[in-house]
């Protein structure tokens, strides 16, 4: 994504008379973002998304600067004619890759999502997870530059819901801006730049977002060792200091309310990293978490390599 994605003036309503669901909206979307969008039932998330998606239009107001998107919708129209390989092969050659290289893809995202197994079930007869699995493998597949999510880890288990996080993250890195709805507040918490909520027709930001990192309040010093890759894009952001000490040793420094949410990064990033240390910085009162927190990382550590 080489510019941002512009809503200006945005409004929309169904039919000619019926009443405003979004109303004079403005909306930026800056390369490498993650905004989180929540807002009651009926308010007009999945509109705002159907809208930044590109398959709706504004009643009124423009959408500028869009670029290449993938759409996971909030219900996946899974009475398709295809099996799911077929289908992820067919979606990869619609956008524009070589009949081989969609092939692989598939196969790739298949795998990732743990849904291998079901490469050759047609889309009918797919469990509800199964067919989220390939509503999610469909987006990400086209390595879009704007990701969009409607309530997409619903369905999902555990290990794909992981997963799914691992390639939010990777899609941020590489440049792409992902826009998200989901029911579960904790979902991707602390990890979004911003967050809007949908109400009365008007996207209000919401306060304590932004910014990710507080500078104030404890921090806790994180030893990490890793592959040769540079450390993940979240975690740079994540950390005040981060210093390599030895060959692929790093040393990063972070406040305790953004402990957890770099940990998940180093842990859900491919290759994962193996957290070798995690201290307090030099504060009294804040070592009584260290022993939960380190059993807690390590253990999901362990389960990474
Ligand atoms: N295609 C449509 N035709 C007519 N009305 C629609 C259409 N799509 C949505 N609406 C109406 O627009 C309003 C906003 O719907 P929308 O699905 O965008 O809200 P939402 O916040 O995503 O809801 P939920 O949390 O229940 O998914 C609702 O009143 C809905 O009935």
């Amino acid at each position: 994504m080489k510019r941002d994605l512009r809503l200006d003036d945005v409004s929309r309503r169904y039919g000619l008379r019926g009443p405003w669901v979004l109303r004079n909206v403005h909306l930026g979307l800056a390369p490498g973002s993650l905004t989180r969008i929540d807002g009651p039932n009926g308010s007009g998330k999945s509109t705002l998304l159907r809208l930044l998606a590109g398959i709706d239009a504004p009643t009124e107001g423009s959408i500028t600067g869009r670029p290449r998107t993938a759409y996971v919708p909030e219900r996946f129209p899974a009475a398709l004619p295809f099996t799911a390989f077929g289908y992820l092969t067919h979606l990869g050659t619609v956008h524009g890759l070589p009949r081989v290289s969609a092939e692989r893809a598939a196969e790739e995202w298949l795998d990732r999502f743990g849904a291998v197994a079901h490469a050759r079930t047609p889309m009918t007869r797919l469990s509800k997870g199964s067919s989220q699995k390939v509503a999610v493998a469909q987006a990400l597949l086209a390595e879009p530059e704007l990701l969009i999510l409607d309530e997409a880890w619903t369905g999902l288990d555990a290990d794909a819901r992981a997963e799914l996080e691992r390639a939010v993250a990777e899609r941020r890195a590489a440049g792409a801006a992902v826009v998200f709805v989901d029911h579960d507040p904790r979902r991707l918490a602390g990890a979004a730049d911003t967050a809007y909520t949908v109400r009365d027709g008007g996207l209000h930001r919401r306060a304590g977002e932004e910014p990710a990192v507080v500078p104030d309040g404890p921090h806790m010093i994180i030893e990490v060792h890793g592959a040769a890759a540079p450390l993940p894009a979240e975690v740079l952001r994540l950390a005040v200091v981060a210093e390599e000490t030895a060959e692929r040793l790093h040393v990063l420094t972070v406040p305790a309310s953004h402990s957890d949410v770099l940990l998940r990064a180093l842990l859900t990033a491919r290759p994962p990293w193996h957290v070798v240390s995690v201290r307090h910085d030099g504060s009294g009162d804040a070592s009584q978490n260290e022993g939960r927190d380190d059993s807690q990382e390590h253990s999901q550590d362990e389960s990474c390599r």
